[in-house]
């Protein structure tokens, strides 16, 4: 199914942020427009400062934007949404450290009120599904950083969002555990039919994880470019890193985030940029 007759879970429209501190203003993100269809498994990347998170807080309705509108499912997003759910970079500070893993993960389904059955369902299906069924009665603080992290998607998991956004979540952990975590957040992506927006500074990694990637100017940001990820549906971390073609779109990807950091929104890129997308 094509894009185009897949239904639209997400849309942000003309959404702009401008912050006031004191009598200064600053305008961090600019009539910044895009769509996620059912599905899509999107990663934001752009430049340091170029407004990913205030763009992520804006669309989990957890800061308001100053004129736009975001809209879940057909509906207006003026909250943190019931269809949404977000994994924070510091899963030392999203996890509740006095409460069990499984307590952690039934949390949010307890306070959505979901019946006691069906959320010890869920807990066991969230856990299992990021490998942490053993794991239920232990504490935050006896885990790894990789088992926090899988414990906080399995808490997002869990609420079945129909659209997980996801900050730098694998910032954090080393590099062999980041490759686990990616594997398995594309596992659980396809599992879950899920429509995911994923913020990363890494470019391979927007490239690995993604169908699309979208690179964000400089400040006020807008969407500078909209790259589609033409790998093949199953990825594998020695194999399509190794492939020509990923080399061919990092290149890209990379070119268009440098190209970003000297951009003045709205000016024209270079012919072998324009070329290279040709
Ligand atoms: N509370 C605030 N008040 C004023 N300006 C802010 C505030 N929060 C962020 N900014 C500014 O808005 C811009 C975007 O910040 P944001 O943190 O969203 O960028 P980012 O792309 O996520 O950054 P990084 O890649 O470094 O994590 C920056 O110039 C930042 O200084």
């Amino acid at each position: 199914m094509t894009n185009a007759t897949k239904k639209v879970r997400l849309e942000v429209d003309q959404l702009q942020k401008i912050y006031q501190t004191n009598a200064t203003e600053f305008e961090a993100v600019r009539s910044l427009t895009f769509n996620l269809h059912d599905g899509e498994f999107a990663c934001l990347v752009g430049p340091s400062g170029s407004g990913k998170t205030t763009l992520l807080k804006c669309i989990a309705g957890l800061m308001r934007a100053t004129a736009g509108r975001v809209v879940l499912d057909g509906q207006s997003v003026n909250g943190p949404a019931k269809g949404m759910a977000v994994v924070f970079q510091e899963y030392g500070r999203s996890l509740f450290p006095w409460m069990t893993v499984e307590a952690n993960v039934n949390l949010p389904l307890k306070s959505a009120g979901v019946p006691k059955a069906e959320r010890s369902r869920r807990v066991a299906e969230a856990l299992e599904s990021v490998g942490l069924e053993a794991a239920g009665a232990k504490y935050p603080w006896q885990l790894s950083g990789g088992m926090q992290q899988r414990v906080a998607i399995a808490r997002a998991v869990a609420s079945r969002p129909s659209v997980l956004l996801m900050d730098e979540p694998f910032a954090a952990v080393d590099a062999q555990t980041r490759a686990d975590l990616e594997d398995l957040v594309r596992r659980i992506w396809k599992e879950h039919n899920m429509t995911i927006l994923f913020v990363t500074h890494d470019i391979d990694e927007s490239v690995y994880l993604a169908e699309r990637v979208l690179v964000l100017s400089s400040s006020p940001t807008v969407i500078q470019n909209d790259i589609t990820i033409d790998l093949p549906q199953v990825r594998d971390q020695l194999v399509t890193r190794s492939d020509a073609r990923f080399g061919e779109l990092r290149a890209e990807v990379y070119e268009r985030v440098q190209f970003a950091k000297t951009n003045v929104t709205g000016q024209s890129e270079p012919a072998r940029l324009e070329e290279a997308s040709a």
